[in-house]
């Protein structure tokens, strides 16, 4: 698990920080650590964007530091009275030259190094610097993040650099998991214990593995936890049999289904236990309701039915328009029944009331908060939100998921994990996590779609065993 912390809770860290550190020296550290990565792209000309406060300080002792190696560096000041003392002054005895923007060698440059702005970005790039980021044709490193990304929100106001390469200062910041900011490199300027609880975190495989339920000596198929999936109609008995594939693959223990495609889903998966219907289902350890099951009235029924279990559930597609459309259900739920439920922006922006807006993670935080359910909200970035206020936030390796039916997937996972008995935020977290896996191994750089998605589970799971 990486923990994530806001702009306000790393000021106020920097600030203690700062107060027992001698003049500067975090600064150079920090410095020192753009300039390794520099060094490291091999770059013999790297042209420096200076704004106006410690963000550009750091470009400036950056370059300092490079003129030692022998490299070639030009900082371009963007506000020249205002581009920080000692770092200019370092630069300009290290050798190095200082442009104003009309005499900028971007052309020139193997490397570009963004030290427009930092934590204090507000808004998109000002004409100025604009103009010379559309310049750029060599790859860009950014300090601390791509200038013109919202630190906080990830929110890419255009203009905005394009970071091949981030380099940021002792903990990740929102916008290194929300935006893309190249490959991000983690300085280490000491600021850890000074950091409180993190504002967001970040699972890795291990967690991923953790989460998950596999046979030990005692298991038999019932131990393991038994999901149960509900959905499908006879216009979409496809998102049953997709939901019901990826349950199966993400479990070795039982998976039931229930509803009227239970032809069609014995007919791809002969080990599922099939019923036409939720009263005939038999016992489960956690439901997935909604893909392609319809509005209808027997729908809401059957999600009624399914919310008084008393057992976990995964609200997903039609069943969150359902709760959209019938708040009253919600009566039907034990307070204490884990509800997992699991939106694109389209239904968020239903259940919700109002557009998930440029704060995905503050929006996702604020339903879960108020419907006391763990909120998915999915995307390239899908946040996970649990009504305590606690955020996961996973990035997607690519965008091959932006495929129909992987929603599907995705959601019977999120039951499989369930079942196991996951705590609710962290099984949601784990299916995206691993669903996002599947869906790159399964394109392998080709157009793939939801049922070989479903069909890498297994690799995917292998991979990080
Ligand atoms: N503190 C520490 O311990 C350490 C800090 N470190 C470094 O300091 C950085 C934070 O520095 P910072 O606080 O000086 O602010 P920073 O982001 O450089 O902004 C400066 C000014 O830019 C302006 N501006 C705003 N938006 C803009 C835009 N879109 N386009 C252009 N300009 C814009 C705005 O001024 P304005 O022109 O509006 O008056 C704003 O006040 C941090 O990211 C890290 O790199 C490291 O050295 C490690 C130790
Ligand atoms: N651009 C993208 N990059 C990565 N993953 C994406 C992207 N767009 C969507 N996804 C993922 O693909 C899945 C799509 O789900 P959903 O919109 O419910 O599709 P469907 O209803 O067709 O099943 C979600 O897991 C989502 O996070
Ligand atoms: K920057």
């Amino acid at each position: 698990m990486r923990g994530v912390w806001t702009v306000e809770q790393v000021t106020a860290a920097e600030d203690r920080l700062l107060a027992r550190t001698p003049d500067g020296a975090l600064m150079r550290k920090a410095a020192f650590g753009v300039a390794l990565a520099a060094a490291r792209t091999g770059a013999r000309h790297v042209v420096l964007l200076v704004g106006a406060g410690n963000n550009g300080g750091d470009a400036l002792w950056a370059g300092a530091f490079l003129r030692r190696r022998g490299v070639r560096v030009t900082a371009v000041l963007l506000a020249p009275d205002r581009a920080h003392p000692a770092g200019l002054t370092a630069l300009r005895r290290a050798g190095g030259r200082v442009v104003g923007v009309d005499d900028a060698p971007i052309e020139q440059a193997d490397l570009v190094i963004d030290g427009i702005v930092g934590l204090q970005a507000r808004g998109g790039l000002r004409p100025d610097a604009a103009a010379l980021v559309d310049r750029v044709a060599s790859p860009i490193l950014a300090v601390d993040l791509p200038s013109g990304v919202d630190p906080d929100t990830g929110v890419v106001h255009e203009p905005a650099v394009r970071a091949d390469l981030t380099v940021t200062f002792g903990c990740l910041k929102p916008v290194h998991v929300l935006a893309d900011c190249g490959r991000v490199e983690l300085v280490d300027i000491g600021l850890g214990p000074e950091l409180p609880a993190p504002s967001l975190r970040v699972l890795e495989a291990a967690d991923v593995l953790a989460a998950w339920r596999f046979p030990g000596p005692k298991d038999d198929k019932y131990t393991q936890g038994v999901t149960g999936v509900a959905a499908g109609s006879s216009t979409y008995p496809g998102a049953a049999v997709l939901a019901t594939s990826a349950a199966v693959l993400a479990t070795s223990g039982m998976v039931r289904y229930a509803g009227s495609a239970a032809d069609e889903v014995r007919g791809v998966w002969p080990e599922v236990v099939a019923t036409g219907s939720v009263e005939d289902a038999g016992r489960v350890q956690a439901w997935v309701v909604g893909p392609g099951l319809g509005t209808g009235s027997s729908s809401v029924e059957v999600l009624r039915r399914l919310l008084g279990e008393g057992v976990p559930l995964c609200v997903d597609a039609d069943g969150i328009t359902m709760l959209a459309q019938h708040p009253d259900l919600w009566d039907a739920r034990d307070p204490e029944t884990p509800v997992v439920i699991t939106p694109h922006d389209r239904e968020f922006a239903r259940i919700a009331g109002h557009e998930v807006g440029d704060d995905r993670v503050a929006a996702t935080r604020g339903l879960a908060k108020r419907l006391n359910a763990v909120v998915l909200l999915k995307g390239n970035t899908t946040v996970i939100a649990d009504p305590d206020g606690r955020v996961i936030v996973n990035k997607a390796s690519s965008s091959w998921a932006a495929t129909a039916g992987s929603g599907d997937v995705l959601s019977g996972i999120i039951g499989a994990v369930l079942a196991g008995g996951a705590d609710p935020a962290t099984a949601a977290g784990a299916a995206a996590w691993l669903h996002d896996r599947a869906a790159t191994l399964a394109a392998d750089g080709v157009p793939t779609s939801a049922s070989r998605i479903a069909a890498a589970i297994p690799d995917a799971l292998r991979a990080i065993r």
